[in-house]
């Protein structure tokens, strides 16, 4: 018999692809916009890019699903939807467009982002290549504005390099046009991360609950106001929502050896805290890799830490 550690280990992608989504309100439109949309619409939408809801938790400003892949927050104009592993986040946008011009809202602002892939060759077109990602995005998107513009940033030679696409119809993204100097978000992307540290995300013998796994690994600590929703997977991985007013974070792990890797995100956060948030990040996850990209209504700087 085989021992265990010779067992192939499936890979899993944890390298989230992102989409970012407003949408201007029509004459009929109701005033809850994207958030009347009901349980079943959502549920197609995210069918369609092959995952699904494990856990939704509200609160007045907007509805954040935890999913089999990653997260959806949808507020009354924007959605913010990720994905992970080999999902086709790209095919619900026509769906997402759909959705919304039945409720009379017209896309004014898009953003997809992702991160290089850890295992680029495991995913579907269009997902093998950052250009027809763009070509898929420019079909269903072009139209906004004089049409979108891609960039890749980052070290051409060495690590993670960030893949943007924006489309809009006015110029700069909602975050810049909104009154608050909390308008900075972040995301840090981690690998390799300690195996003691990721021994902690797996319903192993000593695994009690989700809300147990958020407070013993310094999560909840890190997140201190916020109502968070979270979710331990079989046999392992984990993913939290928090929601504190209109601002979301969220936290997702793979901490399987082969292929670990963890994200945080934090969005309405004021630029004097960004430092110490990726600080106390840093310092709870023990990754050998970690990557920030940080962006605000003036800037959009990414660095390796
Ligand atoms: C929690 S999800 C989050 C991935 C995320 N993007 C990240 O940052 O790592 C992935 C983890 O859950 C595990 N998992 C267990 N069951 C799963 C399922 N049905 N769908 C997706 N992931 C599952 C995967 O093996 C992996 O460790």
């Amino acid at each position: 018999m085989e021992s265990e550690s010779v067992l192939p280990c499936p890979l899993f992608e944890g390298s989230e692809k992102r989409l970012a989504a407003e949408f201007s309100f029509g004459a009929a439109s109701r005033v809850e916009g994207l958030r009347a949309l009901r349980r079943g619409q959502i549920d197609a939408l995210l069918h369609q890019a092959a995952c699904c809801i494990v856990s939704c938790r509200s609160n007045e400003e907007f509805d954040a699903y935890v999913l089999s892949e990653s997260s959806l927050f949808v507020y009354p104009d924007r959605l913010v939807l990720k994905t992970c592993g080999t999902t086709a986040l790209l095919a619900a946008v026509p769906m997402l467009l759909d959705l919304a011009a039945s409720l009379d809202m017209r896309p004014s602002n898009f953003k997809y982002s992702r991160a290089s892939f850890l295992f680029p060759e495991k995913q579907p077109d269009p997902y093998l290549s950052f250009e027809h990602e763009v070509a898929f995005l420019e079909a269903h998107l072009g139209h906004l504005g004089g049409g979108g513009n891609a960039y890749v940033l980052g070290d051409a030679l060495h690590g993670l390099r960030w893949h943007v696409y924006v489309a809009s119809d006015c110029g700069w993204p909602a975050a810049a046009r909104r009154d608050s100097s909390a308008d900075h978000s972040i995301e840090v992307c981690m690998t390799d991360l300690c195996p003691v540290k990721a021994a902690q995300f797996f319903r192993g013998d000593t695994f009690v609950s989700a809300r147990r796994t958020t407070a013993n690994t310094g999560i909840a600590d890190l997140l201190p106001a916020a109502d968070i929703d979270e979710y331990v997977f079989e046999p392992c991985g984990y993913s939290m929502n928090g929601l504190q007013g209109d601002a979301f974070s969220t936290i997702h792990v793979t901490p399987e050896a082969i292929c670990s890797y963890a994200s945080v995100e934090l969005t309405g956060c004021a630029q004097e805290d960004v430092a110490a948030f990726v600080a106390k990040v840093r310092c709870s996850s023990c990754a050998s890799c970690v990557k920030l990209f940080h962006y605000s209504a003036c800037s959009a700087p990414f660095c390796n830490l």
